[in-house]
């Protein structure tokens, strides 16, 4: 991940970073610091802008420093992101030169707002940045579509930008990911009269998330099962395959590490969603490559005080995710034997949940409830990948490991594109598909809501970039335009197929992959899989606010 910051201010002098937000901005981009100050229009507005940022290299032969400038019109990019397409095409090489050469293309036209606009949204892939076009005197700012990237914004004596806040942490809001967002930055004298306009990420107001035309066709007979034959099974791998393509293929070897070692690691609670995505990069990956499997448990005081006659380390091992996480990791090692797959075990005492629950308080915020604390703690422990590794099923071969991947994968979206979650079976118990289809259509047009800016800002603290094959735009725009019945399976419970009617085509793939067991795994929450919610009471409830 990378760190990007800016800030407009009214006083010539550079913007200081405080010492603590550098820390955080150099977490995230350990590769490269660096900024680029610009006067807007000397003599005619005071107006001056201080651009930073750190860079995590995941592209390309060389590190491309950042802010990216253009010499011949002096616009400057700040770069937190992945394009894996351009205007339909895969980039080649460093990705956040390709953008600024296509921004500052865009920007020598006639009217070149609404090219830059243009191509901008020809981006497919996660991103947040921060455009200055400098000939037009214009600032560019936002999130992809599904809001994979953080980006915050301050207003005040000065208008701040940036991918994590200061600590302590006060005034930041999320950027939304509703569009992208412009100022015009000449005629202004004071960083408080800045205007932001925003702009559609898609004029056709019926898309959801910006990106596809949600089928809500209803079955006019009863429809047949769902089956391993069914072609939407055949298409959901070829989808999944072409995004994982571009996720796990070339990557660069991490500094220190070996040709051999892991350049990638899953987010590995065993469920369905993540042990498909490890079943199918070990498809697409280099053979000598490792992969890890990360699965993080947590001791709960609560949980330990109801089963006394247990050790800290049984009850690790009893937590749901470990439990379904070595199922699934042995069944990966008979699927696929020629992999070199390390199961990384992450035990995280109390005591430490304690000892960074006031930065996670800050990683998070904006957010500031018990439940983001929990899945955001979860997913901060696993990012860190530090634990015990171990390379085959018995216990005795674990070791002392932290992962050397710097790309992470998580399977999130499943469930909101393929209706896996429980109340999807209730929409369908009570209403039938027109309720189903409610349901499901709401998930969508929520993804980009989610609370992926959070996520982000708790993983990349370690130097990782967290990837999501399930939110590639095409594999959405492809489930969105399924008929639900192509998805989950709730009219034939129990008939023509063993499997659960929940995420349904996702079962059948994982079947017809030779993953008989993970294709049967219920759904569980990460914060109840890995016991981080309710650690001290049972009656405490996600939505309380946290207490500093
Ligand atoms: N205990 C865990 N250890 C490591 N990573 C986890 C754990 N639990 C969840 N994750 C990661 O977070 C992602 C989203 O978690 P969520 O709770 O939504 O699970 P899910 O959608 O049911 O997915 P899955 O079926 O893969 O468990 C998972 O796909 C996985 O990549
Ligand atoms: N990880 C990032 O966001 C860095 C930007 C760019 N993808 C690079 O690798 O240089």
């Amino acid at each position: 991940m990378c760190g990007i910051h800016a800030a407009i201010s009214a006083d010539a002098g550079r913007h200081q970073l405080s010492p603590a937000l550098e820390r955080r901005l150099r977490n995230r981009g350990p590769d490269h610091l660096g900024a680029v100050e610009v006067q807007l229009c000397p003599g005619e507005s005071p107006l001056h802008l201080t651009l930073t940022s750190t860079v995590l290299s995941l592209r390309g032969d060389h590190v491309a420093k950042q802010p990216l400038e253009d010499a011949e019109s002096g616009s400057v990019l700040c770069w937190n992101g992945e394009a894996w397409k351009l205007g339909g095409k895969p980039v080649e090489g460093n990705d956040g030169e390709a953008v600024l050469a296509l921004l500052t293309a865009a920007s020598r036209n006639l009217g070149s707002e609404d090219s830059v606009l243009g191509a901008l949204r020809s981006i497919e892939g996660p991103f947040a940045f921060i455009f200055l076009d400098k000939r037009a005197r214009k600032l560019y700012y936002g999130r992809d579509r599904l809001g994979r990237r953080s980006l915050l914004l301050k207003r005040g004596d000065e208008f701040l930008l940036s991918s994590i806040a200061e600590a302590p942490a006060v005034g930041w809001a999320e950027v939304e990911a509703d569009g992208c967002y412009t100022i015009q930055l000449d005629g202004q004298s004071s960083p408080k009269e800045l205007m932001p306009i925003r702009h559609d990420w898609d004029q056709n107001k019926d898309l959801v998330s910006s990106i596809g035309t949600f089928n809500a066709a209803i079955p006019t007979a009863t429809t047949a099962p769902l089956n391993s034959q069914s072609i939407s099974v055949a298409q959901l791998r070829d989808h999944l395959m072409q995004s994982l393509q571009f996720r796990v293929l070339n990557v660069p070897r991490p500094p220190m590490a070996e040709t051999s070692d892991a350049r990638v690691a899953v987010l590995f609670s065993g469920g369905l969603d993540c042990t498909v995505l490890a079943r199918i990069a070990s498809d697409i990956m280099p053979p000598g490559q490792a992969i890890d499997l990360i699965n993080v448990a947590f001791e709960n005081p609560r949980i330990a005080s109801q089963n006394k006659n247990l050790s800290t380390a049984e009850l690790y091992e009893l937590c749901p995710d470990r439990v379904t996480g070595r199922k699934s990791f042995a069944e990966l090692l008979t699927v696929c034997p020629e992999r070199q797959w390390r199961f990384v075990t992450v035990n995280v005492p109390y005591e430490e949940t304690c000892a960074h629950r006031a930065e996670l308080i800050d990683l998070i915020y904006p957010h500031n409830t018990e439940m983001d604390l929990s899945i955001a703690c979860a997913l901060y422990f696993a990012a860190r990948g530090q634990g015990m590794g171990q390379l085959s099923s018995e216990l005795e071969a674990a070791e002392s490991y932290s992962t050397t991947a710097r790309v992470l994968l998580s399977g999130l979206g499943a469930d909101e594109l393929f209706g896996g979650y429980v109340r999807h079976a209730t929409a369908f118990t009570r209403s039938g598909y027109p309720g189903l289809i409610d349901e499901l259509k709401l998930d969508v047009g929520r993804l980009g809501k989610r609370n992926l800016g959070r996520d982000d800002r708790v993983m990349a603290h370690w130097s990782k970039e967290v990837r999501f094959p399930y939110l590639d735009e095409s594999l959405v725009k492809w489930a969105i335009e399924l008929p639900a019945w192509e998805k989950c399976d709730f009219d034939n419970q129990g008939t023509g197929c063993d499997l659960e009617p929940e995420k349904r085509v996702l079962r059948l793939l994982a079947d017809s992959l030779g993953m008989h067991s993970v294709a049967t795994e219920k759904k569980r929450a990460i914060q109840f899989g890995a016991r981080t919610a309710k650690m001290e009471s049972g009656r405490v409830k996600g939505t309380t606010l946290l207490l500093p």
